[in-house]
């Protein structure tokens, strides 16, 4: 039954056997990528081609976004044939990361790590205006953290995207949950997007230091101890998780299954926490344990990776939705943008 093999597609994501393609592709143009440590800008102009005239076009050109959200496709990994390899090889697709927008902790200065706080209204706004950023960005495929700033921030930014489709969170904990989360209509399910909730992407567990204030722990322990807890790769805070026991479950997590569906063609976001995002960047930017103790991430900036060729490019930051340079990334990007920008007119 259809149902049936949607909602399979849907609950069988996180194993990532089948995936629902609930998106086209994207767009893309200016951007700066902010890492601290190894900034750089990247500004790629792409002049539009002129806008197609009649009803009949536009129509054809919303039968081909719809179309191209509609597939279920399989997807195995690792790679076990030639088949396999050539997609591996020629597939390509958008990745963005999100750091949470500022929570209400990170506004009062504790160490938070998995302690579930939710988002000030600031941290709101940071979301809203990610969202914006992204909003030609074609998004097949959203995984967040377990933690509700995670999940506030890729909903909130999901609000300002331009193909309007609705994230919908998989519940798979149990078969009731299963059971009773399926959809039944083809239509709506083309129109919605799968989002993954995962602890492997929660923050590093900060141990005996979660609630504590992060001034007061430097004027009891030092401000050096306090440096070394925070930024270290291995030197875990007491009873917590290191920098590199949390890029163990979350590079681990992101190979398993995220990977495997950008290898696919999904465009996939993350949303998620400062370490665990800076885990990620470690492995896609291939970065040494010295580099990335020395990258900081802002909140609620998203990032933009494409994987090209099996090989994961960094785009930057998409500093606002109108610069015309930024659907220019690729041609695929840029050929969304375009259809987008024809069906929504
Ligand atoms: O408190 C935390 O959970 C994290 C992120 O806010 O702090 P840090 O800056 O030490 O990584």
């Amino acid at each position: 039954m259809a149902t049936a093999v949607f909602h399979q597609a849907l609950g069988t994501a996180q194993s990532h056997q089948h995936l629902q393609n609930s998106g086209s592709h994207l767009e893309f143009g200016n951007a700066s990528l902010k890492l601290i440590s190894k900034g750089f800008k990247v500004d790629i102009g792409l002049s539009r081609r002129g806008s197609y005239s009649s009803w009949k076009k536009k129509f054809g050109l919303i039968q081909a976004l719809a179309s191209q959200t509609s597939v279920v496709q399989p997807v195995s990994y690792p790679p076990n044939n030639s088949s396999d390899e050539l997609r591996k090889k020629s597939s390509e697709a958008a990745l963005i990361l999100i750091r949470h927008g500022e929570s209400l902790w990170n506004e009062k200065n504790l160490f938070t790590g998995c302690v579930d706080v939710p988002l000030t209204k600031k941290g709101v706004e940071e979301a809203i205006e990610a969202g914006k950023r992204i909003s030609n960005i074609p998004v097949d495929m959203i995984y967040t953290s377990a933690l509700i700033r995670a999940q506030m921030t890729a909903m909130l930014a999901m609000t300002q995207h331009r193909r309007k489709k609705v994230p919908i969170i998989l519940h798979n904990e149990n078969e009731q949950a299963r059971e009773w989360s399926q959809i039944f209509s083809e239509d709506t399910k083309k129109q919605s997007i799968p989002v993954v909730t995962a602890s492997q992407l929660n923050e590093r567990m900060y141990g005996e230091l979660q609630g504590l204030n992060k001034q007061e722990t430097a004027d009891r322990f030092g401000k050096e101890k306090v440096h070394e807890w925070r930024r270290s790769y291995d030197i875990p805070p007491p009873n917590g998780e290191s920098l590199e026991m949390c890029a163990e479950r979350a590079v681990a997590y992101f190979k398993d299954h995220i990977e495997p569906q950008l290898l696919s063609g999904k465009n996939v976001m993350i949303a998620a926490h400062g370490n665990s995002l800076r885990s990620i960047i470690m492995y896609l930017d291939k970065l040494t344990s010295q580099e990335v103790i020395n990258l900081e991430l802002s909140t609620g900036i998203p990032m933009l990776y494409i994987l090209k060729g099996g090989k994961f490019i960094r785009r930057g930051s998409p500093p606002g939705p109108t610069e015309a340079g930024v659907y220019a990334y690729t041609r695929s990007l840029a050929l969304y943008r375009q259809k987008l920008d024809d069906m929504l007119r």
